[in-house]
């Protein structure tokens, strides 16, 4: 059992409190200032990833406090109970282990005595020998023609991995077109289908419970157009319908052959399964080598996550500082803002990664908490950010800490376009870091010839307060491999941070009660009749809908 401990009552956090309050009195130019070498000593590299984390508003000794909170909350039994397949996700009865689906080791991993191993590497064999089918041009459809494109339809985590990989992998992509169906509006899927060809159309559906409301909306949709195709048959549904989930009666109950199902299980939740099954899209959209490579990159995160000593633990790190930031500057929000155009879901992914994990306000005691947990994640790739909203970040009342993400190699060289986007990408950091004073905004007005009227009336706009923290990663390149890794190192942050706020990060019972009443609601829109079951405004809404919708 993982210990239970509210972190408000453990001495670390007192002293961090304190330390707050003194901390506070130094800016980060002046921590630069005071220790040359604040970039060696705040800095780790796990293989061909950087994590610089020294403008962060951190000191020694804030490290070492943060350091014994993780101790006092026993951070590391923690992560061993995860590891070695505790029922960590205790509100569902479940082990906590996608974490073995990236295993490169020989050790096997228990689930209720019995070793998954053997089932985890079966299902990738088959995702290796199907992928391998469909991209050859072997894999045929019912009028004999190779596939050409790939429908993925699931939502959450059977939707946002695989989007956020294979755009973040596109240079790798393989002849096969993917694409993405998620929303139940209609014109998702209308949309997508528009440009294709049944005849050369394969359809993933995916869904770890094969349940989801909007999946399976979808999914007959998919069904529906297919077999309205010239000479498509039943029959036929098997060459172009495979499922990835956990629910096997459900899938053969729909139809689909169970010779083309590719399974996963209850110890992996839905927003850490782009491991699983639910990554047979990206076999398919960048080929399984490519695939197993993001596995292997996953699997360095998790040697690293359960071997290296805190202090030098990139997740245990990451997860901290936000811990610092959440809990003690009051942050809010955190921005993931990745200066690569390849990486634009990454901080969509992490949305559902974090947010539904972490945005819980009941502890492991089932008591509701008394203090800050999951924060808002959001952000977009630089540079494009710089042009919306880092007006705030820079200059808002609001403190934001982001972690800036960038690769050393583009994978498009083209001009000097890269060094057009690493010196945005460094010089947004420093900008946060340093701001602009008074003094260096009066010297630039003075320069462009402003009167002293002038300047006095402009330059509480133009100064910049700075001492805004973040987190630099620099990458190699963008692999498969990196990539895997990164993802992972966010994960293991996600866990961390968990088990400070004493929260359970592996359920989400706060998706249910939107679809328990958009299922009382479905059957009053089926009619023309007036709506009076609801509030004033949900019955005054609906019965609007009907007036307008024809
Ligand atoms: O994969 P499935 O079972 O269709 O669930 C889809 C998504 O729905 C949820 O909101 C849970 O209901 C996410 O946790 C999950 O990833």
């Amino acid at each position: 059992m993982i210990p239970r401990i509210d972190f408000t009552t453990t001495s670390a956090y007192k002293y961090l409190a304190d330390h707050y309050i003194t901390l506070s009195q130094k800016s980060l130019k002046d921590l630069f200032a005071e220790d040359s070498q604040r970039f060696e000593k705040f800095a780790i590299q796990l293989n061909d990833i950087l994590l610089d984390y020294s403008k962060n508003r951190i000191t020694d000794e804030t490290l070492a406090l943060l350091m014994q909170l993780a101790r006092e909350c026993k951070l590391s039994d923690a992560i061993k109970a995860m590891f070695q397949g505790e029922k960590i996700n205790e509100t569902e009865g479940r082990q906590v282990l996608h974490t073995a689906l990236r295993n490169q080791g020989s050790t096997p991993v228990l689930v209720n005595g019995e070793d998954v191993m053997p089932q985890v590497r079966a299902v990738l064999a088959h995702v290796k020998e199907f992928s391998e089918q469909v991209i050859s041009g072997s894999w045929k459809g019912y009028t004999g023609e190779a596939i050409t494109d790939i429908v993925n339809i699931g939502i959450g985590g059977s939707d946002l991995g695989p989007v956020m990989v294979t755009e973040a992998l596109k240079a790798y992509k393989t002849r096969l077109n993917l694409h993405f169906v998620s929303n139940v509006d209609g014109t998702h899927i209308a949309e997508t289908l528009k440009e294709l060809n049944p005849a050369t159309t394969l359809f993933l559906i995916a869904s770890k419970t094969f349940t989801t409301q909007e999946t399976m909306a979808n999914a007959q949709s998919a069904k529906d157009w297919f077999l309205a195709a010239e000479g498509a048959t039943q029959a036929d549904v098997a060459k172009h319908f495979a499922a990835l989930s956990t629910n096997t009666d459900a899938v053969t109950a729909f139809g689909i052959d169970a010779a083309n199902m590719f399974e996963f299980w209850d110890w992996v939740g839905g927003r850490y399964s782009l491991w699983s099954a639910i990554g047979l899209s990206i076999a398919l959209g960048v080929g399984y080598t490519n695939f197993e490579s993001l596995l292997q990159g996953a699997y360095q995160a998790d040697t690293h996550f359960q071997e290296a000593d805190l202090e030098e633990n990139i997740p245990v790190i990451l997860g901290l500082l936000g811990i610092w930031y959440n809990n003690f500057f009051d942050a809010q929000s955190h921005a993931i803002l990745p200066y690569d155009q390849y990486l634009h879901r990454f901080a969509a992914y992490f949305q559902q990664g974090d947010m539904e994990s972490n945005g819980k306000s009941v502890d492991r005691n089932g008591q509701v908490v008394s203090y800050e947990t999951g924060p808002i994640i959001w952000g977009e790739p630089g540079t494009n950010g710089q042009h919306a909203f880092y007006q705030l970040i820079h200059q808002g009342t609001k403190l934001i800490p982001c972690d800036f993400i960038a690769p050393a190699q583009s994978l498009n060289p083209l001009g000097n376009h890269h060094q057009l986007l690493l010196s945005n990408f460094f010089a947004q950091t420093e900008a946060l870091m340093n701001g602009k004073s008074e003094e260096t905004v009066v010297a630039e007005l003075q320069a462009m010839g402003k009167s002293e009227a002038e300047i006095e009336a402009l330059k509480n706009f133009k100064v910049f307060e700075g001492n805004r923290p973040s987190n630099s990663f620099l990458i190699k390149k963008i692999t498969p491999e990196s990539l895997g890794t990164l993802i992972a190192l966010y994960e293991h942050k996600i866990f961390v941070q968990g088990i400070i706020w004493n929260i359970f990060s592996f359920d989400q019972w706060g998706v249910e009660l939107g679809k328990q009443l958009a299922n009382k609601i479905l059957p009053e829109l089926e009619h023309e009749a007036e709506i009076t079951t609801h509030d004033a405004s949900t019955n005054g809404l609906i019965n609007q809908y009907k007036a307008w919708r024809s």
